[in-house]
């Protein structure tokens, strides 16, 4: 759009001095102007989704060949400065296309360029010197692919640098999701509890409520690794936190602890509440039949269950917890003892 506004300056000078007809100015606006409008109009509607070429670079660049060519008809001796005008949109659309696409639409210009100098021989009349004209011809369809080869050069270090920052975003976040996850189940990892356990006390005391913290443990989980195989071991904890995500709330936090132990964050005032909540998925588990494992195989867990208390540290919470766990395995297993 610049480039046609530009490029009145130039044109309305010629057309004042009577080097250029009046028409030449008003095509070039007309065309220039409304065309711009409609490619504006398809973008702004979502028109320009239908065409390969999102961004309607190609018929943009079409749009400024033919209206140059049309001024350049008349432009007299002026005729080499309009095509200063082409260098602009080859500029351009190296922002979009690739050199082959760009080479393309500068040799089929310089054909029509070739058309037009007969009729601007036509207009010139016996003034008209061709000689400087196929020079100027010559020039253009020359070094027209110069530029393109460079644009495209220009344009491929453009996508190979969207493509790096692209992988690179992606690498951060597989990073950033690394940090705070554990690779094998997907749940979230100790860390990433730990400082998400300080969080919540800070806005339980706060808001003066409460919450429950379960360590869970899975039982004999040291023979499902001897007798199955380690392979057989990780299928179980990852079937095992496929399993506690369904029975949890979205409030619930669900984190691997550590080797067979898990963390469980319950938001509830109550113990009572949060047993039920952990006691689905201790009756779900002990049900479960494992893929890959033989029918018979069934596995359980324990788990040591406690309130936190206003203002404790979460290392007091977590020792209540642990110590409920240890009296749930001494009791025989398969249950969940609360402190
Ligand atoms: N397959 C697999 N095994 C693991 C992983 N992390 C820890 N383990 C195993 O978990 C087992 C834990 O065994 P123990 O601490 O003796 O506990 P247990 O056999 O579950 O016995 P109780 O807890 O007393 O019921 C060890 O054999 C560890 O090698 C893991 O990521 N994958």
């Amino acid at each position: 759009m610049a480039m046609y506004v530009w490029f009145l300056i130039p044109l309305g000078l010629a057309t004042w001095s009577g080097n250029s007809p009046v028409h030449v100015a008003v095509i070039w606006m007309l065309i220039g102007f409304g065309g711009n409008a409609v490619f504006y109009a398809m973008l702004s509607l979502g028109y320009n989704k239908r065409f390969t070429d999102h961004s309607l670079t190609i018929p943009q660049m079409w749009l400024a060949i033919i209206v140059t060519f049309y001024a350049q008809i008349y432009a007299g001796p002026l005729r080499g400065g309009y095509l200063l005008a082409l260098i602009l949109m080859f500029i351009f659309g190296c922002f979009k296309l690739r050199t082959k696409q760009m080479l393309w639409v500068s040799l089929s210009s310089s054909f029509i360029y070739a058309a037009t100098i007969p009729l601007a021989a036509i207009v010139e009349g016996p003034a008209f010197n061709w000689v400087q004209s196929l020079i100027l011809w010559f020039i253009y369809t020359t070094i027209m692919p110069m530029v393109s080869v460079v644009a495209g050069v220009v344009s491929r270090m453009r996508h190979d640098l969207a493509a790096n920052r692209s992988q690179l975003q992606a690498a951060l976040e597989e990073v950033t999701h690394l940090a705070s996850h554990d690779e094998l189940t997907g749940l979230s990892n100790r860390r990433w509890m730990m400082e998400t356990l300080e969080r919540e006390r800070a806005l339980a005391q706060r808001r003066d409520s409460g919450f429950c913290l379960c360590i869970v443990d899975l039982d004999h989980f040291k023979q499902v690794n001897d007798v199955h195989g380690h392979a057989a071991g990780d299928a179980v904890l990852q079937a095992f936190a496929r399993i506690s995500l369904k029975k949890l709330r979205g409030t619930d936090i669900m984190a691997r602890h550590g080797g067979e132990e898990f963390l469980l964050f319950i938001p509830s005032d109550t113990v009572a509440a949060a047993e039920h909540c952990v006691q689905r998925i201790r009756e779900t588990l002990a049900h479960t039949v494992f893929d890959g494992l033989p029918e018979d195989f069934r596995i359980t867990m324990s788990g040591g269950l406690t309130h936190h208390q206003p203002g404790e540290p979460i290392a007091s919470t977590l020792e209540r917890a642990d110590a409920a766990l240890y009296q749930a395995k001494a009791s025989g297993r398969n249950r969940i003892e609360t402190a």
